[in-house]
């Protein structure tokens, strides 16, 4: 593959690339906030604004006393440093696209919940009124680039619907620019990242817009790390990309499933495997299942483009990546009713962590959403910990989750406690569900000591020394790990 030097060494640039003076992003959230933000710390002449229609995330961005919308080691650091200088929220989106030479579209692209492909495809009617909203106030042209994670050829749509309604001889180039940070480390990523990648038409418009975009990246991205390609390519490697991340979760989940039936270890097997360099050590954490708002939507989405393209083994295969987690998720739940004597009706079950990973506050597909939700179908009562999300988040998935049930029902089962001591008093069992690093550091003896007995735990992320807990008299299950010695 090319990097950007030897693309632009090795093409002619017809077209005369525009320098971005001034960056419009549509969407506020987990990507277009830390991102954008970052542009605007890395490039002070360069004016950001970062819009959405979302009165209170707007409200929060440009909050006097930078309570931000979301939690993200060294978020708040960026933001302090360029809001207000060269960086700007604003529910003002139309003035946003007016003033910008250059726009991402950074919206949220979910699953659809009706309709053709309901449960795999993904829903772009949020990019689709972006663009709408572009091509009907743009008075100059722009360069519009794809953030959002979007099927093969969604660039293809953008392009027809600004081109039909362009006004004035307004130009747009589009682009496809997908992020691959994950959350929790997001400004390291966005700091440093592995590459970033460029998709763009081969015409000369297409290769000078990808070289002003490059540029912006160029003011602290190593140009090697600047990879440009074709639109439709740079859009299926975000799918790839994360399916492939998936897919390596899902393999040594279900290899933990065999290490609980025969007594191997699963954190032996993934260090031996890992050793190997073609495989690596990364992303070969066994775990309850992954979560976050993108593995599965975008897993699904892959498997609706494959059968859309008439490739049903194709779409088979991926599908598997979901299907996995999903059973991973189940079998967790049912091992820890299993070993409470097969009945955990009545009894107390603390759960700490209610966040997809740790390090973020964002609770979307969270595997303790589907473990609470098994345990309230048990009959259990549930406490909760997490040293981050909203409680008004946890009781909206909850409710979502167990839509049959009301609010008020699921409060008599579940109460949100302030710490991990309270969530564990009076418990029968603690479920790490979340690795949050307080939860190694806790005062486990303490814990013990207010618990009924025997007193359990279920690590589903690895993270206790299960020894030390056995020591102090803990029955202790962990992921991946068999009983037999
Ligand atoms: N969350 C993550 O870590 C990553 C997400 N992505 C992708 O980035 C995209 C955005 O994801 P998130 O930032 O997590 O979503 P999000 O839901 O946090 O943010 C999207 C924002 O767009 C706003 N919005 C929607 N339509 C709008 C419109 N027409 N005008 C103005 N604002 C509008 C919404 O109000 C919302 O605040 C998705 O396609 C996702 O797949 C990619 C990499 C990482
Ligand atoms: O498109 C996206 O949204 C992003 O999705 C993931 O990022 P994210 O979901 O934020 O976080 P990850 O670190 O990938 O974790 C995802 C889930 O997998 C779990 N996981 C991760 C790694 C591992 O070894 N085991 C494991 O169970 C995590 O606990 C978490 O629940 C990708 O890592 C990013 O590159 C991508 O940009």
């Amino acid at each position: 593959m090319e990097s950007i030097t030897e693309r632009f060494k090795n093409q002619a640039i017809s077209a005369t690339p525009v320098a971005v003076r001034k960056i419009c992003c549509i969407g506020a959230g987990y990507v277009g906030g830390p991102t954008c933000a970052v542009i605007a710390l890395k490039c002070p002449h360069i004016q950001v604004t970062i819009v959405d229609l979302n009165q209170s995330r707007v409200d929060a961005w440009n909050s006097p006393d930078f309570k931000l919308p979301i939690y993200e080691p060294g978020l708040e650091d960026v933001v302090r440093q360029a809001r207000g200088k060269n960086l700007f929220f604003s529910t003002d989106v139309d003035k946003g696209i007016r003033e910008a030479d250059l726009i991402f579209v950074s919206v949220n692209t979910p699953t659809k919940k009706s309709g053709v492909g309901a449960g795999f495809a993904a829903d772009l009617n949020y990019v689709e009124l972006a663009t709408r909203r572009i091509a009907a106030v743009a008075t100059s042209s722009k360069i519009v680039v794809e953030k959002s994670t979007v099927p093969c050829r969604t660039a293809e749509s953008m392009r027809t619907i600004l081109e039909a309604n362009s006004k004035n001889g307004c130009r747009f180039d589009i682009l496809s620019n997908p992020e691959f940070l994950a959350e929790g480390t997001a400004i390291k990523d966005l700091f440093s990242p592995d590459r970033v990648l460029i998709g763009s038409l081969q015409t000369p418009e297409g290769i000078s817009a990808c070289k002003s975009l490059a540029d912006v990246y160029g003011n602290w991205v190593p140009q090697d790390r600047v990879l440009t390609v074709g639109l439709w390519s740079s859009e299926l490697s975000k799918l790839a990309a994360n399916a492939m991340l998936a897919q390596r979760i899902s393999s040594i989940n279900a290899l933990s499933a065999i290490c609980e039936a025969t007594g191997a270890n699963i954190d032996e097997v993934a260090f031996a495997v890992g050793k190997d360099s073609r495989v690596g050590p990364k992303f070969l954490k066994a775990s309850v299942g992954f979560g976050g708002s993108c593995f599965q939507k975008d897993i699904l989405n892959l498997v609706y483009l494959s059968e859309s393209l008439h490739l049903p083994e194709v779409a088979a295969y991926w599908r598997q990546v979901v299907e996995m987690n999903e059973y991973q998720k189940r079998r967790f739940s049912k091992r820890v009713v299993d070993t409470l004597f097969n009945t955990i009706t009545g009894k107390r079950i603390a759960v700490l962590g209610f966040a997809f990973k740790a390090d973020t506050g964002d609770t979307r597909e969270s595997a303790s959403i589907s473990l609470i939700r098994d345990f309230q179908s048990e009959k259990a009562y549930v406490n909760v910990y997490d040293p981050q999300v909203e409680h008004s988040q946890i009781w909206m998935d909850l409710s979502e989750a167990s839509p049959s049930m009301s609010l008020d029902q699921i409060k008599k089962q579940v109460t949100i406690c302030p710490s991990a001591m309270d969530a564990c008093k009076n418990a029968e069992a603690v479920v790490i569900a979340t690795e949050w690093k307080e939860f190694n550091n806790v005062d486990w003896e303490a814990i013990y000591a207010g618990m009924n007995k025997p007193a359990f735990v279920f690590d589903g992320r690895l993270l206790v020394d299960a020894e030390k807990l056995r020591k102090i008299g803990f029955q202790v299950t962990t992921i991946g790990r068999g009983e037999r010695l």
